[in-house]
């Protein structure tokens, strides 16, 4: 695809329809590390404007333990993860409590969605989502997204809410990715060293990576600092959607287009969301191993996997769970959907599909991944 100039970029932000902006705890709390309502409602204002213009806009916003930890005894932010899920089971409530009122004052209403990982790596519930957030959109509501810090396990959490917006962004087809945090830009190095430099756009975030010093958070209440950030910003990009990352009190002038912040060009044309979805978010329960020639045909983009060019099938699963495509090294080729569940699949290897049909019925000749639902990785 062509790299569109940052003027493009911007206008194409300044048109998007559907938005989603993400508001980090740094951005809406005091220096106390408590809620700010005043920072909360100036961006509540900003975004209102977008909606009341007619756009779709979806927020995802942190921000619950900061508004938690004050009210169960705590001085600052806690660091204990048990500590930190009861401040957010408190803390939630409270930040929607303040963001129902706020929205209210310009006759919008707020939907609360509560995400732990594994609902965005379930094709069930990715589509539940999916089908509220889609309604909510229809209806003229606000979704407010955040993680649900209660329920999500040590083991797979985002933490940070800076790649959760961009499967959401993937989820809601957006037009657009806001990314807002406590810093007006990207800097060429963290802000706090005296010689780094704003980069007002990025035509590529891949590239990009390797030349920009990217840190961790700066505030003592903001989780994933810069990585998590710029890696939203890559997610977005590769799924064709144009971002900027400025800090909150610019939310307004950035998804008007004005210049400010950094943006990030798209770097692949739009894919389909559920192709998007198998790509970033599907997490896969088993291996399917394809020998050389099934590898080959794999690797150039257009093939279904047949049963005929896989020596082996590794994990348990069931028919529609994502699974990954090797080659016989080992190296990971595509993430596809499975056709079939595991056990079916051995009695299938080596054979071709008039031999499947001949020999197991109809129904086994099918491919063991089509190729609308497989995703080079
Ligand atoms: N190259 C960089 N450019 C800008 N900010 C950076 C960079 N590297 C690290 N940072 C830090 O990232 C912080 C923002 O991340 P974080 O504190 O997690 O915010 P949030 O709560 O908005 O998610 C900034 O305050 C800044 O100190
Ligand atoms: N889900 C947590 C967010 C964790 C967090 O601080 O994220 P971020 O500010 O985006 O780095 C909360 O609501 O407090």
């Amino acid at each position: 695809m062509i790299t569109p100039s940052q003027a493009e970029v911007r206008m194409a932000i300044a048109e998007a329809q559907t938005i989603v902006v993400k508001v980090g705890s740094s951005s809406l709390t005091a220096s106390s590390g408590h809620l700010d309502p005043e920072r909360l409602n100036a961006l509540v204002a900003a975004l209102a404007r977008v909606r009341l213009m007619g756009g779709r806009v979806v927020l995802v916003s942190s921000g619950a333990i900061a508004a938690g930890f004050g009210s169960l005894g705590f001085s600052s932010r806690p660091t204990d993860v048990a500590d930190q899920q009861a401040c957010a089971a408190v803390g939630q409530g409270l930040l929607m409590a303040q963001y129902e009122t706020a929205f209210a004052r310009y006759g919008l209403r707020v939907g609360q969605i509560l995400l732990t990982a594994s609902d965005t790596m379930q094709p069930q519930q990715y589509r539940n989502v999916r089908r509220t957030l889609d309604r909510l959109l229809d209806l003229g509501a606000v979704p407010i997204i955040n993680e649900n810090d209660s329920l999500a396990s040590n083991e797979i959490r985002f933490g940070d809410n800076d790649r959760l917006s961009a499967l959401i962004a993937n989820i809601v087809v957006a037009d657009a990715l806001v990314l807002l945090t406590d810093v007006d830009a990207l800097y060429t190095a963290p802000p706090s060293q005296p010689d780094s430099k704003r980069i007002a756009y990025v035509p590529n975030v891949e590239d990009a990576l390797s030349r920009v010093e990217v840190g961790g958070s700066g505030s003592n209440v903001g989780t994933g600092g810069m990585v998590t950030k710029m890696e939203a910003a890559r997610v977005a990009a590769v799924s064709g959607i144009p971002s900027v990352l400025t800090c909150a009190a610019n939310a307004g002038p950035a998804m008007m287009g004005d210049p400010v912040g950094t943006v990030f060009a798209p770097i692949k044309d739009r894919g389909s969301s559920r192709r998007l979805w198998i790509g970033f978010a599907a997490h896969p329960f088993g291996t399917l191993v394809a020998d050389e020639g099934a590898a080959q045909a794999v690797r150039g983009g257009q093939a279904s996997l047949l049963a005929a060019g896989v020596v082996e099938v590794r994990g348990g699963f069931s028919a529609g769970d994502a699974v990954w495509i090797d080659d016989e090294a080992g190296n990971h080729l595509a993430k596809g959907l499975a056709g079939f569940d595991s056990e079916e699949i051995p009695q299938m290897l080596g054979r071709n599909t008039a031999q499947l049909k001949r020999f197991l019925g109809e129904e086994y000749a099918h491919p063991l991944v089509h190729r609308d639902n497989l995703v080079l990785v």
